[in-house]
C-alpha cells in the first residue's frame, strides 16, 4: 500500500530561520518555499536521499500548526507515506475502520493530492497519504 516516506513534516515558527539549521549545518538544499492556503500553512522542502524534510510555518492563527506549536511546541508533526492511489488508499483505511481526517483527498504542495489519518486510529503519528503524479 505505502511506497516510501514522501516527507517528514516539521512544525517550526519561522520558516526562514528553521531553514538555516537544515542548510548551513546538515548540509541540505532548500528545494523552494509555497504557501498552501487551503491548510493555512506555508512550507519549505528539504530534499534528502528519496524522502524530503518538509518545514511548516503557520500562516494563521487557527492554523493546526500553530495549534500543534501551542501544545506541543516545534519538531515532527506528520510523516507523510507515498501511495500510488489515494482514492484506493482511503477505501482502505476506510474498511479497516481507520479514522479518516480527510473524507477526500486535498490539495497538497507541489500539486499532491493529500489526506490525513487520525492519530487516534495510528498510535499517536499523524499520517498524512500523499499521491503524486510523475
Ligand atoms: C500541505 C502540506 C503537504 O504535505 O502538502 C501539509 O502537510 S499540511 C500539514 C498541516 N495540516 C494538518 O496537519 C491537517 C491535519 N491535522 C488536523 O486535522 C489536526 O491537526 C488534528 C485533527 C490532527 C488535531 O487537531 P486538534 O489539535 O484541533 O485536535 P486536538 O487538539 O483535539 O487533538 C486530538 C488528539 O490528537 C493529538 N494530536 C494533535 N495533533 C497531533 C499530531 N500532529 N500528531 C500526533 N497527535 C496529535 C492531540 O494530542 C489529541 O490527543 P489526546 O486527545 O490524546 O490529547
Ligand atoms: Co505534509
Amino acid at each position: 500500500m505505502v511506497t516510501k516516506v514522501d516527507h517528514i513534516g516539521v512544525a517550526v515558527n519561522n520558516l526562514e530561520e528553521s531553514v538555516k539549521f537544515y542548510e548551513e549545518i546538515l548540509g541540505l538544499k532548500l528545494h523552494g518555499i509555497e504557501t498552501v492556503e487551503e491548510q493555512k500553512v506555508k512550507v519549505a522542502f528539504l530534499p534528502i536521499g528519496d524522502t524530503e524534510i518538509e518545514l511548516l510555518e503557520a500562516t494563521t492563527p487557527d492554523s493546526p500548526i500553530a495549534k500543534f506549536i501551542e501544545k506541543k511546541g516545534q519538531g515532527v508533526q506528520h510523516v507523510a507515506f507515498r501511495v500510488e492511489n489515494i482514492e484506493e488508499a482511503l477505501e482502505e483505511m476506510r474498511r479497516l475502520g481507520i479514522q479518516l481526517i480527510d473524507e477526500k483527498p486535498r490539495y497538497g504542495a507541489g500539486g499532491a493530492r493529500i489526506a490525513f489519518l487520525h492519530p487516534k486510529s495510528t498510535n499517536g503519528l499523524l499520517v498524512e497519504l500523499c499521491e503524486r503524479k510523475g
